[in-house]
């Protein structure tokens, strides 16, 4: 993520300002969807397109950038090979199709950058395949070396369908695509799709939709947005995958364009043109008003909304975060699979919460560890507290946090409400309250899966204990982190004090159970705050 500087605006909105993008090296992450690659009237290849965006990344690299393309398509082009016109319902169909249509996909991008003397390269991921820190380097490093001399190649990413299993897998391309974003510490990421950007409503049949141009903070976005999913036939992602993937790329300082894939040329002007930087004052109203209400707006202020002006190519641009994190801190939060969860208590997190702390968490203050890790891979970090059981709160996820790294460990997590206290508070009895039938009126705990959620989530549990009625436990994902010490390990650890972790495993290697923490937040939400 090289920086940018600010010039004078010229010609441009008054509110914007445009940066030298274009004098320094940029890294640009093209993704394009089934729908951006393959007719869905002829059920063909749109070679048109295909070699105008050939084009397009050949001008980009004699501009001196580097691209990345993410492309879906594998199952598209699988279709097309094997003449089958309805969306395939089973998974090994899929997967058959996928293996089947890879090869042409990539055999097709061969021979068109073959025309301009591009070498592109083929790269299948899986989650699997960056799931701890040393796969997401090697990943990185692959990227990398494939971009630079000597060979100055396109990587062309897709996930890797015919081996991927549900719960490994990206799930779309958007995703991939930002994930590839914070790999490559790519400058630009444009999503390439079926309409001009991101609209407050669908564009083909609400005449009232109007389209965003900045977008400084995605969850504001979302809320302006009604997202009815404009997918095609041959796609699986919308709009909502688009936001999700525009929310983890500006958070690893990437900016996001979404942008109608029919130009491919248009990036270059997008690229020219820099990120453009939006105050504050003039830009956060605005959205705030389109999160009102969009008919309140002056009609001037329909026409078109934030920047671009009219004559530059029709986009939305999310800014990346002024203070985007580390790409180390980045990933442990977005990227790695995360392989289990340390339930913590609330003084824990207060402290690795506190900047001075380094984020360093000690055995003491874990009270509970759940799933199966080595050294070094991520887990969640949980906080576990208890609270006056006295309004139905949030049951589901709370706004802006991305939606990524989904792992079922929430079932097995409902123990911890209810063991373990490591504070003095009295342990109430021992009842494994997310595995009752959530009709249960001892229960008012939200779905299971909803812990699963990477997101900043929370989950209940009733007390059936009378002593205890008044309260309830409440289970929170604050973050992430990686283990200095296997699951196995931290279980053994878990409560002691640092100086006993030695005589209890024989060694110490650290004296903390993780001294590598990401926060999703610096404190609890208010339990009984809806999101
Ligand atoms: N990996 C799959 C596509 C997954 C996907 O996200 O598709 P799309 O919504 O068209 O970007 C494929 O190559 O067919």
């Amino acid at each position: 993520m090289t920086g940018s500087h600010s010039l004078p605006a010229a010609g441009s909105s008054q509110q914007t300002q445009q940066s030298t993008s274009a004098l320094s090296s940029k890294t640009i992450v093209i993704k394009l969807g089934t729908s951006s690659i393959i007719s869905e009237e002829t059920q063909l290849p749109k070679i048109a397109i295909l070699s105008s965006l050939v084009e397009t990344c050949h001008k980009l690299r004699s501009l001196g950038h580097k691209v990345v393309i993410v492309c879906s398509g594998a199952i598209g082009m699988g279709r097309i090979r094997m003449h089958i016109t309805e969306k395939p319902k089973s998974l090994g169909e899929r997967q058959a199709l996928a293996a089947l249509g890879q090869l042409r996909l990539i055999a097709l991008w061969d021979s068109l950058f073959g025309t301009v003397g591009i070498d592109v390269a083929q790269v299948l991921l899986t989650r699997n395949d960056i799931a701890d820190r040393p796969r997401y380097n090697n990943a990185r490093t692959t990227l990398n070396t494939l971009m630079s001399p000597p060979f100055n190649a396109i990587p062309i990413v897709n996930e890797n369908d015919t081996v991927s299993v549900s719960e490994l897998r990206f799930g779309d391309n958007d995703t991939l695509s930002a994930i590839t974003a914070g790999l490559v510490d790519a400058d630009f990421l444009f999503l390439c799709t079926d309409v001009d950007g991101l609209y407050t409503g669908n564009p083909r049949s609400d005449p009232n939709a109007r389209r965003l141009g900045v977008v400084e903070d995605v969850a504001s976005a979302r809320k302006a947005v009604s997202v009815a999913t404009m997918g095609s036939s041959f796609g699986t992602g919308g709009m909502q995958t688009k936001l999700i993937a525009a929310e983890l790329a500006t958070a690893a300082g990437v900016a996001t364009v979404i942008i109608n894939g029919e130009h491919p040329e248009n990036m270059i002007k997008v690229v020219a043109k820099g990120v453009p930087s939006v105050s504050s004052e003039s830009a956060g109203p605005r959205m705030d008003s389109l999160a009102s209400s969009v008919s309140s707006l002056a009609s001037e202020e329909k026409e078109l909304i934030g920047y671009p002006p009219l004559d530059a190519p029709a986009h939305t641009i999310f800014l990346p975060k002024p203070n985007p994190l580390s790409s180390r801190k980045w990933s442990i939060l977005h990227a790695l699979h995360p392989a289990g969860a340390l339930i913590i208590d609330e003084g824990a997190f207060k402290r690795i919460a506190r900047t001075d702390s380094g984020g360093r968490l000690l055995p003491a203050g874990v009270v509970g560890v759940e799933g199966n890790w080595e050294r070094m891979q991520a887990i969640r970090l949980v906080v576990r507290r208890r609270i006056l059981k006295s309004v139905p709160h949030s049951s589901g996820l709370e706004q802006g946090a991305p939606l990524t790294n989904s792992v079922p460990i929430a079932r097995s997590l409902g123990q911890y409400l209810l063991r373990n206290d490591s504070d003095g508070t009295k342990t109430p009895p021992v009842i494994d309250s997310l595995r009752k039938d959530t009709t249960s009126s001892l229960s008012n705990s939200p779905s299971a899966a909803d812990v699963a959620a990477d997101t900043t989530t929370t989950q209940t549990a009733t007390v059936d204990d009378s002593a205890e009625e008044d309260w309830e436990w409440q289970l929170v994902e604050v973050g992430r982190a990686l283990a200095n010490y296997t699951s196995i390990e931290s279980e053994r650890i878990k409560g002691l004090k640092s100086s006993q972790i030695s005589s209890t495993l024989g060694y110490a290697d650290s004296e903390y159970v993780t001294d590598q923490v990401a926060l999703h937040t610096l404190s609890l939400p208010d339990p009984h705050t809806s999101s």
